[in-house]
């Protein structure tokens, strides 16, 4: 069976009892089916650099990265941020893996404009390393720090991390954040959006922020993978969001005929 890609946004890392929920549930599921976690760590980068006396913004949703501030965004998300994932997953019966992007050359990453400094685009590389894991009953934990092919350290948001991890496995890609899914302007949730609601969402100025970053890369990742991409809460139960499709699907658009995927 092809294997679940979770991600988790930042704001799980502040919450143990709904972190250990989710090891667990997650616990449960891969005694069915292969398992691949994907964390950010937005919340925990930003109480970082306030500790440090430096300021943080975000582009578009994305964090304006100077190169100089790569070693706390590191230190941050490939460290404290994946190392307390993995510390769960061992408290709830798992072997964990913690990685990042670019080890085993998972992924290749370019820097994108100059306006965000060291924040790039990911891209699927090399999935032998995942694999093998994943042979062996590992939970591979990724956070979204990435490398370029010259070394120069990158951050990447974690919804697009998630995708191309997704891509790399051909995985079913499921993302969970604090919210039940895409809510629309009266905060009811939309269990079911495509490309054209989407689009209508963001021009109404309903779908924002970092929501927005997530349902680019869901669509993206659906229409690569050929199937529905989830969000949805962390506080949902896995089996749930597997069998009776709780939170929000986004549907990938129809192949048309002769049009190749
Ligand atoms: N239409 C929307 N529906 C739900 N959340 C939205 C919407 N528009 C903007 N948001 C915001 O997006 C946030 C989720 O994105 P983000 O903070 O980047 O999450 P994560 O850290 O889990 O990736 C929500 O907490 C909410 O504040
Ligand atoms: C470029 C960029 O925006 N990087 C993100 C990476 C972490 C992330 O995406 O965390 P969440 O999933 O918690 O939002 C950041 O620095 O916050």
């Amino acid at each position: 069976m092809s294997p679940i890609v979770i991600k988790v946004g930042g704001a799980l890392l502040e919450d143990q009892a709904a972190a250990d929920n989710l090891l667990q549930n997650i616990q449960a599921i891969m005694h069915q089916r292969p398992v691949v976690l994907v964390h950010g760590g937005g919340p925990l980068v930003e109480t970082l650099m306030a500790s440090l006396g430096l300021t943080s913004s975000k582009i578009d949703g994305l964090r304006v990265t100077p190169d100089e501030h790569m070693p706390y965004i590191c230190g941050a998300l490939a460290g404290s941020a994946n190392k307390t994932l993995c510390a769960t997953a061992l408290k709830a019966g798992i072997t964990p893996v913690g990685l990042s992007l670019l080890d085993g050359n998972m992924v290749n990453c370019t820097a994108m404009h100059d306006k965000y400094g060291a924040v790039g685009t990911p891209v699927a590389q090399d999935a032998n390393l995942l694999n093998s894991l994943l042979a062996q009953q590992f939970l591979p934990v990724i956070s979204s720090i990435g490398s370029s092919a010259q070394g120069r350290l990158l951050n990447i948001n974690a919804d697009q991390a998630a995708t191309v991890i997704a891509q790399l496995v051909n995985g079913e890609l499921i993302l969970l954040s604090n919210v039940k899914g895409v809510l629309d302007a009266s905060k009811q949730l939309l269990t079911q959006l495509d490309a054209t609601a989407i689009d209508k969402l963001v021009v109404d100025g309903v779908i924002l922020d970092g929501m927005k970053v997530k349902t680019d890369a869901a669509m993206l990742a659906a229409n690569s993978l050929g199937k529905p991409v989830t969000i949805a809460s962390w506080s949902a139960s896995l089996e749930d969001i597997l069998q009776q499709h709780t939170g929000t699907r986004i549907t990938p658009q129809p192949v048309k005929a002769g049009e190749k995927q």
